[in-house]
């Protein structure tokens, strides 16, 4: 189960940020081995603060394996022919770290694994971040031999889907009911770097994707946006940004909004600090309504979803390249430069060999 991660303590910030930073695919930085730590440490005290103000540490960790011990039960019962099943995290920027895994399934003896993102929509600075690492790992012999297949992006899978609109009919279900048809569903996602976007990254169509069944699924009974939160430093992002649409809003009278957190299935800091406690008490100051859908953590629906992916994916292989990835992991970027996404590319659809 592939993922960013987050600091389980305060105390990890640092390592998390210096490793987040320290990533070229993510964040390319001249001199990074240099200014990677520097920035780091810099924003270390304002980013341990929103740790301590949500409780003390990102829960990613918890949900992950809570997702991933019931995904695997469940696995074992909707595809015994693999049984048993077992799940592993691998974090880009916090433990446990890809190598720390990449050392236990050695020891373990695993020989045939599937590289599961938990980023429901695809981009080159998230899931292609982290196969790159796993391809790196692999290619230096860290993990054993084992025959790697992908599940690369779900972002429209109908349990996923399914998830997402129960926690927003759970939401609207706290307005009074004749005015609940006026509310705004507010979609959310994490931005990205317009430099990012403009070499071709898939992620801003996949979220978009993902708005749209979910409000196929809604019968499209409410208005909505999607708009993107979170951009960080100076540079152009993708737009526009979710606290200005909020005032936005208010300014022109729509005053009740759902926030629907739509590219990160776990709660951390974007929901809990900058969603829960930033930009919904500003909304009400400016004398909006606002609740947010839970974010996915434990929802049983979306956890059948990931036995059901999973299962599917054992079950038939996958359309075109030798079964071990999808046809469209194949594609890289049009204005991509980076040879390590190419290698990467090459290697999974050998079944990581
Ligand atoms: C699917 C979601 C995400 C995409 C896409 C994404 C791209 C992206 N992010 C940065 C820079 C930073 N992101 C930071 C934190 C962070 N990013 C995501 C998700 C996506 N990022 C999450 C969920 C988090 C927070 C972790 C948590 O526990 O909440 C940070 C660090 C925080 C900070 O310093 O403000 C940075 C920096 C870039 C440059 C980028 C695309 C290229
Ligand atoms: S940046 Fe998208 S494939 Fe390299
Ligand atoms: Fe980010």
């Amino acid at each position: 189960m592939l993922n960013m991660g987050g600091p389980s303590t305060v105390p990890e910030t640092h390592d998390f940020l210096k490793n987040l930073f320290s990533d070229s695919d993510l964040i390319p930085l001249p001199f990074q081995s240099i200014l990677a730590p520097l920035i780091a440490r810099r924003r270390t005290p304002q980013i341990e603060q929103q740790y301590t103000d949500i409780g003390g540490g990102s829960p990613i960790l918890r949900y992950t394996n809570l997702q991933g011990e019931r995904m695997a039960a469940l696995l074992d019962e909707l595809h015994p022919a693999t049984a048993p099943h077992k799940h592993y995290v691998a974090f880009r920027y916090a433990r446990p770290l890809t190598d720390e895994t990449a050392r236990q399934m050695k020891a373990d003896g695993v020989q045939r694994a599937v590289a599961f993102t938990q980023y429901p929509q695809y981009s080159c600075s998230t899931t292609g971040s982290s196969l790159n690492e796993l391809y790196r790992r692999g290619k230096a012999g860290e993990m054993g031999d084992v025959e790697w297949s992908v599940i690369d992006r779900w972002g429209t899978h109908p349990g996923f889907v399914e998830a997402v609109a129960q926690n927003i009919e759970r939401a609207l279900a706290q307005f009074s009911e004749s005015t609940r048809a006026e509310t705004v569903l507010l979609f959310s996602a994490h931005s990205l770097p317009m430099s990012v976007v403009n070499r071709g990254d898939p992620y801003v169509l996949e979220v978009s994707a993902s708005v749209a069944k979910v409000m196929e699924r809604l019968k499209h009974a409410n208005p909505y946006r999607l708009v993107w939160q979170s951009q960080v430093g100076p540079s152009a992002w993708m737009g526009m940004q979710t606290n200005e649409a909020l005032k936005g809003l208010a300014r022109l009278g729509r005053k009740q909004v759902v926030l629907v957190p739509i590219a990160f299935t776990s709660d951390h800091i974007e929901t809990l600090y900058e969603l829960d406690l930033e930009y919904m008490k500003e909304a009400k100051e400016h004398g909006m309504e606002i609740h947010r859908a839970e974010s996915l953590n434990d929802s049983p629906v979306f956890i059948r979803a990931l036995a059901d992916m999973a299962a599917a994916h054992l079950r038939d292989g996958l359309a075109g390249s030798a079964g071990h990835t999808s046809v469209q992991l194949g594609l890289r970027c049009p204005g991509c430069t980076n040879a390590t996404c190419g290698q990467q590319k090459a290697w999974f659809a050998r079944g990581g060999r």
